[in-house]
């Protein structure tokens, strides 16, 4: 008999937007090009500042540490075509001519009711259904999936095993409140892995800390696979100036 697949409830619609600068052409423009692009790259921040103030949906940028790519943007947004809204807009702006694309995750913020009904119109919910993202110093972004081979295939097992497991990685997700938060993005029919997997840390070694425990939790030890890993730094819009300072 099939396993019975999890009701999940959905939020906010989500992109991960990774670009690398290319610094030989940003060096060679004009002090003058340099300036009005960043202008008005930063009116674009200050844009989806105010529809982070009305919540209709957040967003996050952080410098990548390596060569995997320079800037990372997290967006939320209600509705799929307000992400494709967002990165056209971006898209034609001056500082996106000096931008290379490195890398891209679309998914859909998701809760999965393994431990019970879990109801949209509950205040706690909607918060982890439309969070507004913390601007916390380090941020990690890795997409996942559940193994499907041989005896350790996740969508054979039945529901009551899945959410033990799941109920047991809960618990050690709970030691670490206050220092890691995390969004789990559903991706299912969006991208190339199952699930996107957004941790924030004020303290980088959390980020580390908890996902090698994690790796010793049953459901990740047997069921978990993982794609490539993105780390990075906070970038605020004030420091923007600096940043690209060149
Ligand atoms: C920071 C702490 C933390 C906490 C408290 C936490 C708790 C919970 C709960 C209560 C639940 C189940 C209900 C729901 O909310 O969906 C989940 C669900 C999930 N998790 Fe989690 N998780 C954390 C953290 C956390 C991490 C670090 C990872 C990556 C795993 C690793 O090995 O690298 C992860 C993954 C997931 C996934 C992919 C799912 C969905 C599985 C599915 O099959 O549907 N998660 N998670």
């Amino acid at each position: 008999m099939a396993a019975e697949a999890v009701k999940t409830v959905d939020g906010w619609y989500c992109l991960h937007d990774m670009r690398t600068i290319d610094w030989t052409s940003w060096k060679m423009a004009s002090a003058d090009e340099r300036n009005e692009a960043i202008q008005e790259f930063k009116n674009l921040l200050t844009k989806w500042e105010d529809v982070e103030a009305a919540e209709n949906g957040s967003h996050v940028l952080y410098q990548v540490v390596g060569q995997k790519a320079d800037l990372m943007f997290m967006f939320l947004r209600p509705t799929m075509n307000e992400l494709t809204g967002i990165e056209t807009e971006f898209n034609k702006s001056r500082f996106a001519e000096f931008l290379r694309p490195a890398h891209s995750y679309v998914s859909v913020v998701e809760i999965s009711q393994y431990g019970g009904n879990v109801s949209a119109d509950d205040p706690k919910i909607r918060e982890r259904l439309y969070p507004i993202l913390p601007k916390w110093e380090h941020m990690c972004f890795y997409p996942m999936d559940k193994r499907r081979t041989g005896d350790e295939n996740w969508y054979a097992l039945g529901f009551k095993e899945r959410a033990r497991l799941l109920y047991e990685h809960s618990k050690t997700g709970r030691q670490y409140a206050g220092e890691v938060k995390q969004i789990i993005t559903g991706s299912f029919g969006f991208d190339d892995w199952e699930w996107g997997v957004t941790l924030f840390a004020h303290d980088v070694l959390q980020l580390k800390k908890i996902v090698y425990e994690m790796r010793f939790d049953e459901v990740s030890a047997l069921y978990g696979e993982f794609g490539e890993f993105f780390v990075g730094n906070h970038l605020a819009k004030d420091d923007i100036d600096a940043y690209l300072q060149v």
